[in-house]
């Protein structure tokens, strides 16, 4: 039976490049997408209980043997404003340095940025957003005095020689203002791109956007930034992130964020669900043809670890398909 299940998985995973085949005149389509794995900080860090320290780090290590190229790994926040990332160091010094694989750490503050450094971050993410209420109720800040912190993150990593990654959430929609403006998420990217950020990732924080108006954010956003240094970052919330970073992928986006088994969701945004599932994302892209280098058998293996080790099922369609076979 567990023979027959691994070759209906193969077939699956033997469908996507049958439609890879089918599909590659699309020239729409970057011919390469660089997956950013958040799953082991986003993914977590809204879990009620604690996950262990030796599971976040098995996790990551499968994350690693899987082929992702960037695994977010951990969070130097403040331990009192999310606990379930107080095992930061732990995290960061346990997990296997895979050669080739960077493993970015978010960092709010320059206190944040010391620590990380200090445990051995080669990498590490400025989070702000383009929502005033939103960067108060995350970050306690506005979104002046956040650049003024990210300042001095960025002059320390860049005399380090340290990259440094932006994100701006709330690009589609914010728990705490409703509706934003394209024109105040391309001001926000444009001042963290100008700072230092060597890539600036596009949060839909509460998963409420759709297509168009993932589109009409990008075309401002694409203004001010390049489009060879955006990401997406989508929440499944409304069951939209497939195809909002479809849309994304269309204009020229060639940097994914997403979370295995679309864990996901940050404690500060109230109504925001898991991330776009890695294992959706990765099987949409191998049939189009474009290549991540991922290891799909073993990408399922690190979904379906954490989903036991957390009691819960899975939120990526192509991995419950896959387990009904
Ligand atoms: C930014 C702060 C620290 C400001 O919090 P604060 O309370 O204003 O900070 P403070 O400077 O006044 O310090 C208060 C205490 O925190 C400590 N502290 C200060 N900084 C640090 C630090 N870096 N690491 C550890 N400890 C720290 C500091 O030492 C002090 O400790 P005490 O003296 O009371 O014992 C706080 O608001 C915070 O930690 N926020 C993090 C919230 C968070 O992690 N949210 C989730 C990530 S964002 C997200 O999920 C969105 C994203 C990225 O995925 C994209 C998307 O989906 O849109």
């Amino acid at each position: 039976m567990a023979t027959m299940r691994g070759s209906l998985r193969q077939s699956l995973v033997g469908l996507a490049s049958v439609r890879a085949v089918s599909t590659s005149s699309v020239s729409t389509f970057p011919k390469r997408v660089k997956i950013v794995e958040v799953g082991p900080r986003d993914g977590l860090q809204n879990e009620k209980n604690i996950v262990p320290t030796p599971v976040k780090i098995r996790m990551i290590d499968m994350l690693s043997e899987a082929g992702l190229p960037v695994i977010e790994a951990t969070s130097f926040v403040s331990p009192k404003w999310v606990p379930q990332m107080a095992d930061h160091i732990e995290v960061l010094k346990g997990i296997q340095k895979f050669p080739g694989i960077n493993y970015p750490v978010l960092t709010p503050n320059f206190k944040g940025y010391q620590a990380a450094v200090a445990a051995g971050a080669k990498e590490v993410s400025i989070f702000g957003a383009a929502s005033e209420l939103f960067t108060r109720k995350n970050i306690n800040c506005s979104i002046d005095e956040s650049l003024q912190r990210f300042d001095q993150v960025l002059k320390a990593a860049q005399a380090a020689g340290i990259p440094v990654r932006g994100y701006v959430s709330c690009v589609l929609g914010c728990p705490y203002e409703g509706k934003i403006s394209p024109a105040k998420v391309a001001e926000v990217s444009k001042k963290m791109y100008s700072m230092g950020c060597y890539e600036i990732s596009l949060g839909d924080t509460i998963g409420v956007g759709t297509p168009g108006i993932m589109k009409d954010m990008l075309s401002a956003v694409m203004h001010e930034v390049p489009v060879s240094a955006l990401a997406v970052h989508c929440h499944d919330t409304y069951g939209q992130a497939l195809a909002n970073t479809l849309m994304a992928l269309q204009m020229g986006v060639s940097v994914v964020d997403s979370s295995v088994a679309g864990l996901g969701g940050c404690p500060y945004a109230q109504g925001a669900s898991g991330n776009l599932a890695t294992e959706d994302l990765v099987y949409m892209l191998e049939g189009l043809g474009i290549h991540t280098g991922v290891n799909f058998q073993k990408l399922l293996e690190a979904g379906a670890f954490i989903c036991q080790a957390l009691n819960r099922k899975t939120s990526s369609k192509v991995a419950q398909a896959t387990c009904k076979l």
